[in-house]
């Protein structure tokens, strides 16, 4: 495989304590890749250490084998990564539009282009974003505060593919949203992928990780126990990986 985005021997730490264990990754072009693991595993950390929210080394994240590990967030949103970050962190008493259209500015800011219209790679337009999340065009000129936890979601999404990502990296997107409205959100996964970026999912879910992703790893306490296959790996495997020996998933 030829990966778009590599993590190698991973390590991350909040001052003294250490949050991540030399953690190896790999997603290829157009993959989705589920990260899995009890509350506390580090699934945020690896992202934000990806994402360069940590100081992490050079040589521990590559873009197409390019060491871009520590690079500043600004700079990782302009080589192509974006992040739909835990919490959704979008900007109140702003209209979603508006929310939107922060994130077309961003894109065409890195593309060099002023003004220009959102034409990175994924080729993605505040048109698309509402053909993928209808309810985002009704709600253009609502403040973000006053949508549900389901639509606001949707807008952190929508800001983070008007980025034009090749890889989206989305933190808990299903946590605290009814079983239908994460239906909706999980059904907007292929044609993100089809737009040829491909994305890392922190899911709780363990069942709508596997069931959404290609390949899936397992933390435990900064090390990841399990990568696989998502279609091939057992429950049993899974409950071991996830909560150590003799454990298993409901
Ligand atoms: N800002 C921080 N300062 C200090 N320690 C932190 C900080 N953020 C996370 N940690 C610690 O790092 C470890 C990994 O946390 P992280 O948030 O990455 O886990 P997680 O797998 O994403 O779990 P959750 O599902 O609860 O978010 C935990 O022990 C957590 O307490």
């Amino acid at each position: 495989m030829s990966a778009v985005l590599s993590t190698h021997g991973l390590v991350a730490r909040y001052g003294d304590f250490q949050a991540l264990y030399g953690v190896d990754t790999e997603l290829g072009a157009g993959e989705c890749v589920a990260l899995i693991g009890a509350n506390g595993a580090g699934k945020s950390t690896f992202l934000r250490a990806v994402m360069g929210l940590l100081p992490v080394a050079r040589e521990m994240v590559r873009l197409d084998g390019e060491p871009v590990g520590g690079t500043a967030p600004d700079r990782m949103v302009q080589k192509g990564v974006a992040i739909v970050p835990e919490g959704r962190r979008l900007f109140t008493g702003m209209s979603v539009e508006d929310n939107l259209r922060v994130a077309i500015d961003q894109a065409a800011r890195a593309a060099g282009k002023a003004g220009a219209r959102a034409g990175g790679k994924g080729g993605w337009t505040l048109k698309r974003v509402h053909d993928l999340f209808p309810i985002l065009a009704e709600k253009a000129r609502t403040p973000v505060q006053s949508l549900s936890g389901g639509q606001q979601q949707m807008v952190a999404i929508g800001r983070a593919l008007l980025c034009q990502p090749r890889v989206l990296l989305c933190d808990e997107i299903s946590l605290g949203l009814a079983p239908k409205v994460i239906r909706e959100i999980y059904a907007a996964l292929p044609e993100i992928r089809a737009a040829g970026t491909a994305v890392i999912l922190v899911e709780q879910d363990v069942g709508l990780a596997q069931s959404a992703s290609d390949r899936l790893y397992c933390m435990l306490e900064g090390r990841v126990t399990l990568a696989g296959k998502s279609a091939e790996i057992s429950r049993a495997q899974i409950g071991e990986a996830y909560f150590g020996v003799g454990h298993a998933v409901a």
